[in-house]
């Protein structure tokens, strides 16, 4: 029989990773209990008296996000955190009109094409302070039958000394936040800074737009990346893993280039590839990206392609990419039908598939308004986007690799190793009409 765990008890087994999946309509239950967890779960009374609470994302549905709150915290302050494009201000501004408890945040996107892309919640109970780093918007497509990706950290605990984590959480989370350079941040910048955040095993990876350089290059992106891998992977015997195979998973892809070497390769794979010393050979990079097939049988239809936003335009142009490209399938978590919208990149110690060298979840898609791109000779790194994610490294659980297949194993979103696409499969495309085929709702794709 399937015991309906309550909230906190799905954080305590999630230990020691502390990662889920959101919960999925239509699901069998076991399969939302283990590792899955909703937003109403998170946001729970269950996890202590909430005082104040901050929410960054990109699209928001105030009354849906209200409703989500237990109804004690619903008038609580909120912060909310987006992107300051003008006309969603609009709609944000009028969504809050009648909410005095809700103040507005509007990022800097000082770089044209820039998204505040972050996904992230500061939750102040208390008995402490509360991180969530995901993948989801705050609209109610996005909890009911997507796979999205979400950590949860401890309550931490005020504290009167600094207490940072090992692995440099505090001060990486408020450099990050710095680079919002408002005022109106200042209140969470002091309550991180006066809790103890030692019970953290996770490191930040995260972007900030501008054109980062100097001793601030490998403050973000994919630099940061590769220097916290460079840092923190202290593997012996190097060579056995320089061909173990990567992989990226996302929602959406950017313009990257004439061919692979433009960025995907030379640049953005050499991040990835990063060893505690040196790798000279490239491991194969398989990308995981969904097929129209898995739009088209998706639990929610074609409608799962809207937040998909591959386009035409920028997909004509990269063609080759499609021999780097694998379906969505992740049988193993009953998930092959909820459709991505957690962005993940992990490696394997070989090609066996058992192990893993490391794990990131995060909001950033397979682009360079994401990742960055390398600018004036590899001097600076140029960023568009706010992003951010949390990587796990086995060192700091106590382990050398994360094992995929017995009791302690990682909780991994995807069957691996991930099934290449067909010579039939095509890449879903959000502005093509796919008018041969009706999907699970019976229903076509005309976009026009
Ligand atoms: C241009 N705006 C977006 C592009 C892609 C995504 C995604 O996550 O795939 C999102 C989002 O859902 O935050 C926004």
């Amino acid at each position: 029989v399937n015991k309906r765990l309550t909230p906190v008890e799905k954080i305590e087994q999630s230990e020691p990773y502390r990662f889920f999946l959101s919960t999925v309509h239509g699901i069998q239950d076991n399969y939302n209990q283990t590792n899955a967890i909703s937003l109403k779960e998170i946001l729970s009374v269950e996890h202590g008296q909430l005082t104040r609470s901050a929410q960054f994302n990109y699209m928001f549905d105030i009354e849906f996000l209200l409703e989500q709150y237990p109804s004690e915290f619903r008038l609580k302050p909120l912060l909310i955190v987006h992107g300051d494009s003008r006309d969603d201000n609009h709609s944000l501004k009028t969504q809050c009109s009648p909410y005095p408890q809700i103040e507005l945040c509007p990022a800097r996107l000082d770089i044209p094409f820039g998204t505040h892309h972050t996904k992230m919640m500061f939750l102040l109970y208390e008995t402490g302070l509360r991180i969530v780093i995901h993948t989801a918007n705050l609209i109610s497509q996005d909890w009911r039958q997507k796979t999205q990706g979400i950590w949860i950290s401890p309550i931490c605990p005020k504290t009167n000394d600094t207490r940072e984590s090992k692995t440099n959480f505090k001060k990486d989370l408020l450099d990050y936040i710095e680079q919002y350079r408002t005022r109106q941040l200042q209140f969470w910048q002091k309550t991180i800074n006066e809790h103890d955040f030692s019970s953290i095993n996770v490191h930040i990876i995260s972007s900030t737009p501008g054109r980062h350089t100097g001793a601030n290059i490998n403050k973000f992106g994919h630099l940061k990346l590769r220097q916290t891998l460079k840092n923190y992977l202290n593997l012996e015997n190097n060579e056995q893993y320089y061909s173990a195979p990567i992989i990226g998973q996302f929602s959406s892809i950017g313009s990257l280039g004439p061919n692979a070497n433009s960025w995907l390769t030379k640049e953005f794979l050499t991040s990835l590839k990063q060893l505690n010393t040196n790798s000279f050979d490239s491991p194969e990079l398989k990308l995981i990206y969904p097929t129209v097939e898995n739009v088209r049988t998706s639990f929610e239809g074609y409608i799962a392609g809207g937040s998909l936003p591959y386009n035409m335009q920028t997909a004509m142009k990269q063609t080759w990419l499609i021999n780097y490209l694998h379906r969505w399938k992740a049988d193993h978590r009953q998930r092959s039908r909820a459709s991505p919208h957690i962005k993940t990149y992990l490696r394997v110690t070989n090609d066996q598939y058992k192990n893993l060298l490391w794990f990131l979840v995060t909001s950033a898609n397979l682009s360079k308004a994401a990742w960055g791109v390398l600018e004036k000779n590899n001097t600076q790194l140029m960023i568009r986007s706010y992003e951010i994610g949390v990587l796990f490294i086995p060192k700091q659980f106590s382990q050398t690799i994360f094992p995929l297949f017995d009791s302690s194993s990682f909780p991994i979103p995807y069957d691996l190793p991930p099934v290449k696409y067909e010579s039939t499969d095509k890449p879903w495309i959000v502005d093509m009409t796919y008018k041969n085929q009706p999907d699970s709702h019976g229903n076509m794709w005309d976009p026009h």
